[in-house]
């Protein structure tokens, strides 16, 4: 299987401290990767390294390479995070309608008529899993919504961007057992469709929803490696 996401030693540094890593693994087409592993380990700054967003003060090095393309670090890559976007822990929405919001971030990288906008939201919204329950009121304040739908919608607005690989940082760690349902199972439709790498701290999670886990561990231990 192609491989969309290739890491090999990457390690994320503060000045001479190590914070995270040597980890490699792939992140293969169509899979539903897990990146598991204790609180510390690093899980977030990895999916941060990947779209090229650490913190400042923050630097990485090992080998990045997105559809086969090396990806040198810091350099703002705008192309970059339209292929590899990453979903934060916490739904983050707008000011503005159910649409604007799932459209935010298409309409930087997309001159389009609105008719094809709204098109590629209604597609995202659906593969999302939200469309049901919003068709009727695309115009609403996105902050009608509900903790789940919310989070839902932040997954519609980067599938909109069709993005080559999703990374899901704790997706329903702030849900609770109801919305958490209806995001996994808007997860586990994207199973073969999209290549999504999520972050998970529940191991019953990981063996709902994924393919294959990585495991990441804190610095001092043994370098991170593809288990199944
Ligand atoms: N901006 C920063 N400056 C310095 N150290 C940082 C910064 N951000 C994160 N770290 C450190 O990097 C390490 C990894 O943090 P990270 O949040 O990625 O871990 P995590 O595995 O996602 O943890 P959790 O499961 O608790 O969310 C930690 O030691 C953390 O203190």
């Amino acid at each position: 299987m192609d491989s969309v996401i290739t890491v090999r030693r990457l390690r994320v540094r503060s000045r001479d401290t190590t914070l995270v890593g040597p980890v490699s693994f792939d992140l293969a087409q169509g899979s539903t990767t897990g990146l598991c592993g204790p609180s510390g380990a690093g899980k977030s700054t990895v999916l941060r390294a990947l779209v090229d967003l650490l913190p400042s003060g923050l630097v990485r090095d090992g080998d990045l390479r997105v559809l086969d393309r090396a990806i040198a670090p810091g350099r703002g890559d705008a192309d970059l995070r339209a292929r590899v976007v990453l979903v934060p822990q916490t739904p983050v929405v707008f000011g503005g309608s159910i649409l604007d919001n799932a459209l935010f971030g298409l309409r930087h990288v997309l001159r389009a008529s609105r008719e094809v906008l709204r098109e590629r939201a209604e597609r995202a919204l659906r593969e999302a899993g939200l469309w049901q329950e919003v068709a009727d009121r695309l115009d609403a304040p996105a902050h009608t919504l509900s903790a789940g739908q919310r989070q839902r919608l932040c997954l519609a607005r980067a599938l909109a961007l069709e993005p080559a690989a999703l990374l899901l940082d704790e997706p329903t760690s702030a849900l609770d057992a109801q919305s958490r349902d209806t995001v996994e199972e808007s997860i586990a439709a994207l199973h073969g469709r999209r290549s999504v790498l999520l972050v998970s701290h529940d191991p019953a999670q990981v063996e709902r929803l994924c393919d294959t886990t990585v495991r990441l561990d804190r610095p001092a231990a043994a370098p991170a490696v593809a288990v199944s």
